[in-house]
Order: C-alpha cells, then sequence, then structure tokens
C-alpha cells in the first residue's frame, strides 16, 4: 500500500491537474538533479505516474539522490548519473528533459548576474540534448530564463536540430506565485483560482494579468492590484532575501517545475486541453520569445495563445517589458552565435 503521505502530495498534485493516469512508457531526464530544485524536483517526478524512466545527471552527487529517491514504491525506474562520460547515457530516449542546471541568485544579485556562468552551463548542456535526445521537449529552469531559452535556441539551430514547438521556459512558478497571492488578498479558493502570466522571467518582465484571473475577486482595489503585481514579479527576490545567502526559491520552483513537466507528458501522451503558460518562441507580440499561455500537445506547442484583453495597467506594463525583454534575448542569441 502506498505511504499516505504519498497519497496526500499526489492528491494535492492531482487538484492541479497532475497526472492521475498512466499512459505509454515516458522517459524524464532531469539535469543538475542533486541541487535545491534538483532534488525535490526528482522526487515529485518519481511520484509521477506517467514517467515510466527517471534519469538523474548532475555533475556530483546523483548516486546518492537517485539510490535515496529509488526507494519509493512508485512505477518509476531510477537511476543516477554524474559527470560528462555519463551525460549521454542520462539523455538517450529522453521524451522531456528539464534543466534546473546553474548557479542561484544571492542576496543584491538580478538573474542577469547569473548569466557568465549558467549560459555556459546550459549551451554545453543542450549540445548534448541535440546530439542525443533532439525530438525531447526541453524544460529551461536555468537562470536568466529570458537568456537560456534564446541560447538553447540557438545551439539547436547550430545542430540542425531546432523545433520551436519543442523548447519552454520554466515560468510556471509566476503562475503559482500569482494564484497564491491572489487568493489570498482577494479571498477566493486557492484550490480553483487561475491568473495568466506573460512575458518574461526576471522582474518587469514578469506580468500577471489580473484582470483576466478565474474566479474574479470583487473585493480588490487598483491599488491592490498594483501591489499583488509588484509581489508577483518580485517573488523570487523575496525568497532570496528570506533565505539570506542559502540560494533561490527550490521547493517551490520544484512544485511549478513537476507541474509543468507533467502537462508536457500529457499532451504528448494527447490528453486535450492542456494548457500553461510558458516562455516560448512567439508572435504575440514582436519579440521572438515571449511567455503565454500555450497550448500543448502530442508535438509539444501546439498553438501559442494570444493576450487576451488587458487592462491599461497591463497595456503599460506590456509596453515596459518590451526593452528589458528585448535585450536579454539578444544577449543570449549573441553569446550562442559568438561561441
Ligand atoms: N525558472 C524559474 O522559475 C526558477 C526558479 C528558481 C530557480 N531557478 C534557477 O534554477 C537554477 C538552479 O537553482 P538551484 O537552487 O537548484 O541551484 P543549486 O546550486 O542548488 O543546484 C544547481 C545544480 O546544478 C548542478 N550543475 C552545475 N553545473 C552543471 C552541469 N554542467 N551539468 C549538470 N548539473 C550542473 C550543480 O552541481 C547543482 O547540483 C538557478 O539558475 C536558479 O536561478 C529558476
Ligand atoms: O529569483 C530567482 O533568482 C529564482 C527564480 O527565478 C524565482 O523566481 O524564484
Amino acid at each position: 500500500m502506498r505511504p499516505s503521505l504519498l497519497k496526500s502530495a499526489s492528491d494535492v498534485l492531482r487538484r492541479r491537474n497532475y497526472s492521475s493516469a498512466a499512459g505509454p512508457e515516458r522517459k524524464v531526464a532531469i539535469l543538475g538533479a542533486a541541487g535545491g530544485i534538483g532534488q525535490p524536483l526528482a522526487l515529485l517526478m518519481k511520484l509521477n505516474p506517467l514517467v515510466s524512466s527517471l534519469s538523474l545527471y548532475d555533475i556530483a552527487g546523483t548516486p546518492g539522490v537517485a539510490a535515496d529517491v529509488s526507494h519509493i514504491n512508485s512505477s518509476a525506474l531510477v537511476k543516477g548519473f554524474m559527470g560528462d562520460d555519463q551525460l549521454g547515457e542520462a539523455l538517450e530516449g529522453s521524451d522531456v528533459v528539464i534543466i534546473p542546471a546553474g548557479v542561484p541568485r544571492k542576496p543584491g544579485m538580478t538573474r542577469d548576474d547569473l548569466f557568465n556562468i549558467n549560459a555556459g552551463i546550459v549551451k554545453a548542456l543542450c549540445t548534448a540534448i541535440a546530439k542525443h535526445c533532439p525530438n525531447a521537449l526541453v524544460n529551461m529552469i536555468s537562470n536568466p530564463v529570458n537568456s537560456t531559452v534564446p541560447i538553447a535556441a540557438e545551439v539547436f539551430k547550430k545542430a540542425g536540430t531546432y523545433d520551436e514547438k519543442k523548447l519552454f521556459g520554466v515560468t510556471t512558478l509566476d503562475v503559482v506565485r500569482a494564484r497564491t497571492f491572489y487568493a489570498g488578498k482577494g479571498g477566493v479558493s486557492v484550490n480553483d483560482v487561475d491568473v495568466p502570466v506573460v512575458g518574461g522571467h526576471a522582474g518587469i518582465t514578469i506580468l500577471p494579468l489580473f484582470s483576466q484571473a478565474t474566479p474574479a475577486s470583487n473585493s480588490l482595489s487598483p491599488e491592490d492590484i498594483k501591489a499583488l503585481t509588484k509581489r508577483t514579479q518580485d517573488g523570487g527576490t523575496e525568497v532570496v532575501e528570506a533565505k539570506a545567502g542559502k540560494g533561490s526559491a527550490t521547493l517551490s520552483m520544484a512544485y511549478a517545475g513537476a507541474v509543468f513537466a507533467d502537462a508536457c507528458l500529457k499532451g504528448l501522451n494527447g490528453v486535450p486541453d492542456i494548457v500553461e503558460c510558458s516562455y516560448v518562441q512567439s508572435t504575440v507580440t514582436e519579440l521572438p520569445f515571449f511567455a503565454s499561455k500555450v497550448k500543448l500537445g502530442k508535438n509539444g506547442v501546439e498553438e501559442v495563445l494570444g493576450l487576451g484583453e488587458l487592462s491599461a495597467f497591463e497595456k503599460e506594463g506590456l509596453e515596459k517589458l518590451k526593452g528589458e525583454l528585448k535585450s536579454s534575448i539578444e544577449k543570449g542569441v549573441k553569446f550562442a552565435q559568438s561561441k
């Protein structure tokens, strides 16, 4: 029998449309699996009945994490891989590759301050993905997401494997935060609420569309919406400061990463009407990459959905974010093309 903790964890995830039924055999690889996000994400993916094979890769520490997670009595077969020599085997045959590899922020840093280290890590990992599992859906968590996704796209283009339907910047944590903060302030049920979050994943590029929240709260003033928008945009910094030098969001990110990977798996398995916000190649605005609602299907992105009607405040936020997002995209492209 399943331990009750596993059951209640599964129940919580199921309420958010996490999987409840098995489908075809699916392999998921986590790169950076021994890290702050990687470990709880490995746990959550081990609990996901859609995963038949779970590959845990890192530069160090994965044998222990894999041994630990593998003892859980759920169906996914877990294997640990460590170091460059084992990266190919870790990736081979993957349907979904989740990347939380790289350094996190410390207080006082922006996500862009991580570029110099993480850009190289992402580039190397994506080069290996192009070689060993070119058809996998890639879920990019490593920051700065606004630049690491364009880097990945350039690496795949160079390798001749780029498929814009298969590359995703994971912005689910912004949605998770917007839901929590909106429900808390607006007095609606946190289990039912949804809020689209568009743009990118850093500061003002994170644009929650509270005017489209469902169910809508009727107790929020324009000032409340302004404050909720700011809190969502600064959610990552709130955690970085609270952790006081010990990293950034890991547990809420692992939850968000597990929700997004589950949506990708459901889409691959042909479950209809799977929609999540994600930072993808886009024509929704003039920017080549943009986060918005995306319909997921058997080949990854089935449709990038438009923004819908925006409030005047959101329209203003959209115009304000474009400059920063554009330069983060260009920085990523330039880095990948110059190497
Ligand atoms: N997208 C988001 O919403 C979001 C949310 C939280 C954190 N993040 C980002 O996720 C990243 C990881 O955060 P964390 O808290 O888990 O950091 P962490 O330092 O705890 O873990 C990172 C892991 O990556 C591993 N790693 C480093 N280089 C690697 C390589 N070449 N190949 C494989 N693994 C490698 C490290 O060994 C480590 O185990 C950071 O860049 C952080 O900013 C993104
Ligand atoms: O804020 C960070 O640096 C990590 C992550 O992007 C987050 O939003 O929590």
